[in-house]
């Protein structure tokens, strides 16, 4: 894909992402793969208010082509999810409060989610009696090393749709903005009745006591 192309498709996805409220106070991060490697947000801008200039250009090893701003602090991981997903084009990652709390709240390192007709939204799902299998990685300061931990898990469980970082938030993949965004859409749908239906578990329970 074109750069200029790639980076319009990813700033109107942040005004999106932005208007969903799953990007506060500067969280989350974009890419999109080009002819040329990928393209990347800055760090630390708004993500809802995106321009041409919060964009830099990195070949496939993740060495700057062109921009002076400052990569994502996340940039290794969007580089090792192409590195790791021949079809992945586009990466949008996300800080919502379904996804950070979902994640934080169990000590298993994957969410499973079954019996939800959205699943169907997720490339490859016909049917909700489906197991959606999503993996969790514990969240981690040092990007390259939780980018180790994630391309050794895909070794035996490859990542197909996205990836949660506990406590964190969610990394969506697609094979174009459109997939991606579907994926996004549908697993934040999901966390969101997934945390509802924890919470009136949790209250039927204190309540039968
Ligand atoms: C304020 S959110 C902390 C950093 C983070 O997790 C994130 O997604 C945004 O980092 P970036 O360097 O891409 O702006
Ligand atoms: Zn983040």
């Amino acid at each position: 894909m074109q750069n200029n192309t790639a980076i319009s498709q990813l700033i109107e996805a942040g005004k999106w992402v932005s208007q969903k409220g799953w990007v506060p106070a500067t969280g989350g991060n974009f890419s999109a793969r080009t002819s040329t490697g990928f393209v990347v947000t800055a760090s630390g801008h708004d993500k809802g208010s995106l321009t041409q200039a919060h964009f830099l250009q990195l070949d496939h090893q993740g060495e700057r082509l062109a921009g002076a701003v400052k990569p994502s602090a996340e940039t290794q991981l969007h580089l090792s999810l192409y590195q790791l997903i021949p079809d992945a084009q586009c990466v949008l990652h996300t800080h919502s409060v379904a996804a950070t709390v979902l994640s934080q709240i169990t000590q298993e390192h994957q969410l499973d989610l079954t019996g939800y007709e959205m699943q169907k939204a997720l490339s490859g799902f016909t049917s909700h009696l489906e197991t959606l299998s999503i993996p969790i990685f514990d969240n981690d300061q040092d990007i390259d090393r939780l980018s180790l931990l994630v391309s050794d898990h895909h070794l035996h469980t490859p990542i197909e749709h996205g990836v949660l970082i506990r406590g964190h938030g969610l990394y969506a993949v697609g094979r174009n903005i459109d997939e991606v965004r579907r994926h996004l859409e549908a697993l934040e749908f999901l966390f969101s009745c997934e945390l509802e239906r924890l919470k009136i578990i949790g209250i039927q329970a204190g309540v039968t006591k």
